[in-house]
């Protein structure tokens, strides 16, 4: 169980572990890149260390040199060897998809699966277009499902037009399209976030952006790079709401990706009234970082919808908490994707939401939060998701007599140390 108490304020400064994302793309374009890769600031939680464990299974070496250091020998596109065993991704959507789109290319059988929440997520989103482009997939109901199996190699570009705004499935087709004949484009309904773009580039890969979306010509290499990891905005985003919500808070967070595809939730909650600071302080491996201060203010209800959605998309649970301590009523739109994360996040958030007191209606894409609620300090449940559970922490800080969060361990898939990151601030 983790305990959240009420606080009367929050202030100091604090940093929060590496972005997942990155951390993810940093060890498989390590694996795969020419030469020596070393990754400073990585998120060690429990999704990436699953990707470094299927990777591992796939023949690449890679040591842990520090907490949060590795060292990746990289093995080049042909360097991949067939598993002999089943990889695991465990909780990780984000490992399965983007590895997918690596094995599409390689001409071996491999056997990829999951938890229990990986087996309800959605994976024909990549394995139809990966089918089009020439790989063998099979699986549970056709291949929606996992466990799936794939034989890859032979690979032919596509231009794909995708139904959903999602950096899985972008970025899944990119590493295939690295490795198929011509080239590989993709077009989404809004842009998502371009981690894997930015990231190709810094490993020497040439990817173009026009009107039609982004592409890559097949046959390049990857030339190994050291990669140093910002803190995650996603993490980041459960310390500013709870500076936003609790009186007299000041906090500042340091070194944080300020990716422009990822600050959605900077943009809401700025236009929710809130006081945030952001001082860049540079850029690294070609992502923007810098130090984000946020203070107690009184926030109002807005509308969140449209293009920011997939800005935010995972910051949504602890945005919604926020709302509950706004003036007025909020919106959320546009976000049926959230149903088809770790769990519905939908339903999740607004039923954790409402055991505190919340007023929060659920929508066939969104919610409907109308505040300011005085929460009363319940029992939650995570329901096994990382990020509900860290939202209903954070509701305990304003909720009176504090939140108690059921299974809390699913909070070390992306913030290992949360609870430590809290008490260090007064
Ligand atoms: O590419 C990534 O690293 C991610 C993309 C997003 O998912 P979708 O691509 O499914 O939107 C996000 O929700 C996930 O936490 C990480
Ligand atoms: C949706 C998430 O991750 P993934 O899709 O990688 O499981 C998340 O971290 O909120």
């Amino acid at each position: 169980m983790l305990r959240m108490e009420k606080r009367d304020k929050l202030r100091g400064t604090v940093s929060v572990p590496g972005d997942k994302s990155i951390s993810h793309r940093a060890v498989m374009f390590g694996a795969v890149a020419q030469g020596m890769t070393q990754v400073d600031g990585f998120l060690p939680g429990a999704d990436c260390l699953s990707t470094i464990q299927c990777f591992r299974q796939l023949g690449v070496n890679i040591q842990r040199v520090g907490p949060t250091s590795l060292h990746i020998e990289g093995r080049g596109w042909d360097g991949l060897t067939e598993p002999d065993t089943v990889l695991d991704v465990g909780n990780s959507g984000t490992t399965i998809r983007l590895m997918m789109g690596l094995l599409a290319g390689r001409p071996f059988h491999t056997i990829v699966t999951g938890d229990e929440s990986i087996g309800r997520r959605p994976m024909d989103r990549v394995v139809q277009p990966l089918r089009l482009m020439g790989a063998t997939l099979d699986g549970r109901s056709d291949a929606s499902f996992t466990p799936l199996s794939i034989r890859g190699g032979g690979l032919k570009g596509i231009s794909y037009q995708s139904p959903v705004a999602s950096a899985q499935v972008k970025s899944c087709l990119l590493l295939a399209g690295l490795q198929a004949e011509g080239r590989t484009q993709v077009k989404e309904p809004s842009p998502s976030r371009d981690h894997t773009e930015r990231m190709l580039n810094a490993f020497g890969v040439k990817v173009d952006q026009s009107p039609d979306g982004v592409s890559v010509e097949g046959g390049q290499v990857l030339q190994a790079r050291d990669v140093q990891v910002p803190g995650d905005i996603s993490s980041a985003a459960f310390l500013m709401v709870a500076a936003l919500i609790t009186p007299d808070s000041c906090v500042t967070i340091q070194h944080v990706g300020l990716n422009p595809t990822r600050t959605g939730i900077l943009d809401i909650l700025t236009k929710m009234g809130g006081d945030i600071q952001v001082a860049p302080t540079g850029e690294w491996c070609g992502e923007p970082v810098g130090d984000i201060t946020v203070s107690y203010s009184a926030l109002k209800g807005v509308e969140v919808s449209g293009e920011v959605i997939p800005r935010l998309i995972d910051e949504i649970p602890v945005l919604a908490v926020a709302a509950t301590q706004a003036e007025g009523r909020t919106v959320i739109r546009d976000a049926a994707e959230l149903k088809v994360k770790e769990t519905d996040r939908i339903a999740m958030t607004a039923g954790e939401l409402r055991k505190l007191g919340a007023q929060v209606e659920e929508t066939d894409d969104g919610m409907i939060i109308e505040g300011k609620t005085a929460l009363i300090g319940d029992q939650c449940d995570s329901h096994g998701d990382h990020r509900i559970g860290m939202a209903m922490a954070v509701a305990g800080l304003v909720a009176k007599g504090g939140v108690t969060v059921e299974r809390p361990e699913a909070i070390d898939v992306s913030f290992p140390g949360f609870e430590a990151v809290f008490s260090r601030l007064s």
